[in-house]
């Protein structure tokens, strides 16, 4: 059953960059899933369309008025509901939320519905999370202008997990991360660029030769860029074997 993402947001043009290119585009158009952009403004009943209001307590900048996103979010939830989907996972993307990783890019890809509420100006108002089991998910450290390019970085790693939206040979890219690893370093022709030449490994047609080569270069790389992925990690003796090799050359 394909699964269904919904998004709350003012500014549903945004999501072109996730329905019209690629490997997101063509699992939409080919039905692998599909988006439903929900718009705040919709669902106001003055005259002004009013979306936002100034903080009680005063501060800088406008808030997102509960009423709008509460309507908007139950609009979505009856729609999958009517597309017999009971329980939807709901997300709010923020910097206070869980940060998004593999593990929950995996989780949230066996999901037959995500409502997804984008934020705008300094946030929303809190009453809206006491009306909705709103989760907060956060894409990193730092502070963006609305939910949407988070909504829609979540929603490209989440697609890419579904069934036929990677060709074989893209899925490749995923088992990178998929085992705990950074990518190895990639190489295509020519074979001499500017005199920088490919490893010859890769040219030896020597496939398990190659797949080791990949192996100890993706594990010399997280062991030099990202140390915290290996604490998680067991090697297996010919994983550790090949660390130890790239180790005793960075050090030779
Ligand atoms: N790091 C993140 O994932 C992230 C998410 C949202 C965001 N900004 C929006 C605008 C107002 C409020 O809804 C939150 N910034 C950063």
């Amino acid at each position: 059953m394909k699964p269904h993402y919904h998004v709350i947001t003012l500014f549903p043009e945004m999501f072109t960059a996730l329905s019209g290119f690629g490997v997101s585009g063509r699992a939409l158009r080919n039905g692998l899933c599909d988006l439903k952009l929900w718009d705040p403004r919709e669902f106001t009943q003055d005259a002004y369309r009013t979306v936002d209001d100034r903080p009680f307590g005063g501060g800088p900048g406008m808030l997102m008025l509960a009423e709008p996103l509460d309507l908007a979010l139950t609009a979505a939830k009856t729609a999958l509901r009517a597309a017999g989907v009971d329980q939807s996972r709901m997300v709010y993307l923020s910097p206070q939320g869980r940060r998004l990783d593999h593990a929950l890019v995996l989780e949230l890809a066996t999901e037959p519905g995500l409502i997804l509420l984008a934020g705008r100006y300094e946030g929303i108002d809190e009453r809206v999370f006491q009306r909705h089991p709103l989760e907060e998910v956060s894409i990193g450290d730092y502070v963006l202008s609305g939910g949407e390019l988070p909504a829609m970085v979540l929603l490209d790693s989440v697609i890419r997990h579904l069934p036929g939206a990677l060709g074989d040979a893209d899925s490749a890219k995923e088992d990178s991360f998929a085992d705990g690893l950074l990518d190895c370093p990639h190489y295509t022709r020519p074979e001499d660029y500017q005199g920088l030449k490919v490893p010859p490994v890769l040219l030896s047609g020597n496939h398990a030769a190659i797949r080791r080569w990949r192996l100890k270069q993706a594990l010399g790389r997280t062991w030099q860029r990202r140390p915290d992925l290996l604490q998680d990690r067991r090697l297996s003796p010919e994983e550790q074997d090949l660390l130890d090799e790239f180790r005793r050359a960075q050090e030779a």
